[in-house]
C-alpha cells in the first residue's frame, strides 16, 4: 500500500549563519502507512516538536520533501494544511475557544476547512450527533452542551479537544505531549480515549510523549528521535515485545550514547 505521509531528508537550521546556529533536523526521513499510530520519543531538544511543526507547517522545512496523501506539501501554509491535519497541544487551552461553549466549539471543529460558521444557526441534528460525540467520552459532557469551554477541568478541556481534532476524521493526527498537563490517572484516561478514538477512526497518528511506558504502550510503531535523527524505528510484534530496558539498550546501541533525559526516564 503506498505511504500516506512521506518525509524526505528534512533538514532544519534555527539561526542559520549566526553564533547561536542550531541544526535541529538532519535529514530526517519517515514514511508512515495507513492507520499507523506511531509514538515519539528523545530528549530535551532532540527535535520533536520540530518535526510535528514542520509537519504541521508551523515552521517550513529548509529542505527536503513532505507528502501527505499524495500531495506535496513541503510549502503549504499551515491553515491550508489544517484541512486535513488535526493537532493536540501539551496545554489544553490551545485547542478550544475558552468563551464558547461546547456546542459552539464542535460546530467550529464540525466546519473546520470551511468557512468559518460560527454564527450559523446550530441545528437540533447538529446537537444530537455532537451529543452522541460526547457521550463517548464518558464525562458526561454531552449533558452541558451550553457551558462553556473555559469552565472545564484541564482533563475534561483535553478529551474535547481531541474529540474536537478528530470529529471530520484527518488524513493525519499529530499529538503533542497532549497529556503532559495532565495528573496521572486523567493522563492515562486520556491515552485510553486516544485508542479508541484513533481505532474507531482509523487515524494515522504520530504522537509524542516523555514517558516511555506510554511510548511502548501506545500504538503499533515507535521511534527514537536523537540529535535530530531517527535512530530507533520499530514496529508491530517487535515493539509489542521491548520493555523500557530494551529500548533503553537499542537507543544506546544504534546512537552511540546513553539516554540521560530525566524527564525521559524518571516517571
Ligand atoms: N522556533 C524556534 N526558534 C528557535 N529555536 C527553536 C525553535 N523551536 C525549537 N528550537 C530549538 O530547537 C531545538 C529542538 O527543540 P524541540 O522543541 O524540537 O525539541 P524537543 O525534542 O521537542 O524537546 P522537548 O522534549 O524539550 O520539548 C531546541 O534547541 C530548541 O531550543
Amino acid at each position: 500500500m503506498s505511504a500516506l505521509l512521506t518525509l524526505e531528508n528534512i533538514q532544519k537550521t534555527f539561526h542559520a549563519g549566526t553564533v547561536n546556529e542550531n541544526h535541529v533536523l538532519k535529514g530526517v526521513n519517515l514514511s508512515l502507512a495507513h492507520g499507523d499510530f506511531v509514538t515519539v520519543i528523545g530528549g530535551n531538544g532532540a527535535g520533536k516538536s520540530t518535526l510535528l511543526n514542520t509537519i504541521a507547517g508551523t515552521l517550513l522545512a529548509d529542505s527536503g520533501t513532505i507528502t501527505l496523501d499524495g500531495a506535496n506539501i513541503t510549502k503549504h501554509s499551515v491553515e491550508k494544511r489544517s484541512k486535513c491535519i488535526g493537532r493536540v497541544f501539551q496545554d489544553p487551552r490551545l485547542g478550544t475557544a475558552t468563551r464558547l461553549s461546547i456546542e459552539e466549539n464542535l460546530t467550529l471543529a464540525m466546519n473546520r476547512g470551511r468557512t468559518p460558521s460560527i454564527f450559523s444557526r446550530i441545528t437540533n441534528k447538529d446537537r444530537n450527533f455532537f451529543r452522541e460525540q460526547l457521550v463517548s467520552l464518558d464525562l458526561g459532557l454531552e449533558e452541558r452542551l451550553k457551558a462553556e469551554v473555559g469552565l472545564l477541568s484541564g482533563g475534561q478541556r483535553q478529551a474535547l479537544t481531541l474529540l474536537m481534532a478528530t470529529l471530520i476524521a484527518p488524513k493525519l493526527l499529530l499529538l503533542d505531549e497532549h497529556t503532559a498537563a495532565l495528573d496521572p490517572k486523567t493522563s492515562q484516561s486520556v491515552l485510553a480515549l486516544t485508542d479508541k478514538l484513533v481505532a474507531e477512526k482509523n487515524l494515522t497518528t504520530i504522537m509524542i510523549t516523555h514517558n516511555m511506558d506510554d511510548a511502548l504502550k501506545h500504538g503499533n510503531r515507535l521511534i527514537m528521535l536523537h540529535e535530530g535523527q531517527i535512530v530507533v524505528d520499530v514496529s508491530g510484534a517487535e515493539k509489542a515485545q521491548l520493555g523500557v530496558t530494551d529500548l533503553l539498550a537499542l537507543f544506546q546501541k544504534n546512537s552511540g550514547t546513553e539516554l540521560v533525559d530525566d524527564s525521559v526516564l524518571l516517571r
